[in-house]
């Protein structure tokens, strides 16, 4: 087990910076997450972190040591890769004792530490199979006992389940979290599936354009986004958002006009100073009410109606050009065409400003005084 600490961490390709200055800690035993659109440097970041591509800037410290320059076989990493990596030519068994007979390993060792592994990840049938003969779900654990038998420090994960089929994926998340809480190994996973990052991470990094734009809990960055991106970023379906400018901020609250008309009263920090500014609002679709209501009221006529049994997305179109998706129990008697009321709970909504920056929003505490 061990610490990962990345100190202004960068990576030039050639001419262009792809890491631009990355600091993190990573600590003992914690299940970190990067996310982040494609090409925002996730899989480098942790390819940098495993020794396979050279770090151009900043210090990469493992238990404090300092890592910049020692093998990628020689950092107590174990890599697990979205395409396996087998070798098609061994079998299961053979393929978990490779990198302990190259550590020379005892036989006696190697076996019972195999028979270890394969148990917990329910692979003792396959031992003899080779990798061909195996399903997606079933290599992927082999990858992962490969990792396991070695003993790592830190355990690095690249997409590992994306190649698998949705129900599938959802099986191994659940396996790998329960591995993790029973491993308490340090863990770096990479994906871009932010169901995976919000179920299974103690921390999310979002990264964007080589930096950090937030790191939290994955409640941390849903409740409380440091900006409009991680706001976009987090959440599904996404965050509802509306140009609005401001048109009061005082005691009584923030007041905005939306780009619909709507006047929507929002419990963010009063700043008087943005006055008459743009910002746009936001509002998470289960946190909007519906039916009518005294408080920030508005209406809209369904477009969409996606009946997932247990939840409904209403796809609403509140004026011109603008829609809103809202996430109700039930809602099964909606249906396309429906007109509906429905509400912005001041408490629910969030005020970024003109660069995009989240307004601090008001605790619970000072709203019920
Ligand atoms: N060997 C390389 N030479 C030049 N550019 C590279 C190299 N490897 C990656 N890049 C570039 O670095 C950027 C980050 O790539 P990276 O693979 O880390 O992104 P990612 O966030 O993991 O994306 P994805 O989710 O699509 O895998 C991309 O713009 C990519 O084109």
């Amino acid at each position: 087990m061990a610490t990962v600490e990345l100190k202004n961490i960068r990576k030039t390709y050639i001419s262009e910076e792809i890491i631009k200055g990355v600091s993190l800690t990573i600590e003992d035993g914690e299940f970190v997450v990067f996310v982040g659109p494609s090409g925002c440097g996730k899989s480098t970041l942790l390819r940098m972190i495993a020794g396979l591509e050279d770090i151009t800037d900043g210090d990469l410290l493992i238990d404090g040591r300092r890592v910049n320059d020692v093998g990628p076989a020689d950092r107590g990493l174990a890599m697990v890769f979205q395409s396996y990596a087998l070798y098609p030519h061994m079998n299961v068994y053979q393929n978990m004792e490779f990198a302990l007979k190259l550590a020379k390993m005892p036989e006696a060792e190697r076996r019972g530490k195999i028979e270890a592994v394969a148990k917990t990840l329910q692979l003792e049938p396959y031992l003899k199979h080779k990798p061909g003969q195996l399903s997606g779900g079933q290599r992927q654990r082999v990858a992962i006992g490969r990792a396991i038998v070695r003993n790592p420090k830190v355990f690095l994960f690249d997409e590992p389940l994306s190649n698998l089929d949705a129900a599938l994926r959802g099986q191994m998340r659940v396996e790998l979290a329960t591995l993790h809480r029973r491993l308490e190994a340090t863990t770096i996973y990479v994906t871009h599936d932010q169901i995976e990052a919000m179920t299974m991470a103690d921390k999310i990094v979002v990264l964007q354009k080589g930096i950090i734009e937030q790191v939290g809990s994955p409640l941390e960055l849903y409740h409380h986004p440091r900006n409009l991106f991680v706001a976009r970023f987090i959440g599904a379906p996404p965050m509802n958002l509306l140009q609005a400018h401001v048109i009061a901020a005082d005691e009584q609250g923030t007041r905005v006009k939306l780009v619909t008309g709507q006047s929507v009263t929002v419990a963010v920090e009063p700043r008087a100073d943005l006055v008459g500014t743009s910002v746009t609002l936001g509002i998470r679709p289960e946190h909007v009410r519906l039916g009518t209501s005294d408080v920030n009221p508005g209406q809209g006529v369904v477009l969409l109606a996606e009946h997932l049994g247990a939840l409904t997305h209403l796809h609403v179109r509140i004026s011109d050009g603008h829609d809103i998706i809202i996430q109700t129990e039930g809602g099964d008697a909606l249906t396309a065409d429906a007109p509906v009321a429905f509400s912005f709970p001041p408490e629910h909504c969030h005020l970024f400003d003109q660069n995009g920056v989240a307004m601090p929003r008001k605790a619970r505490r000072s709203l019920a005084a």
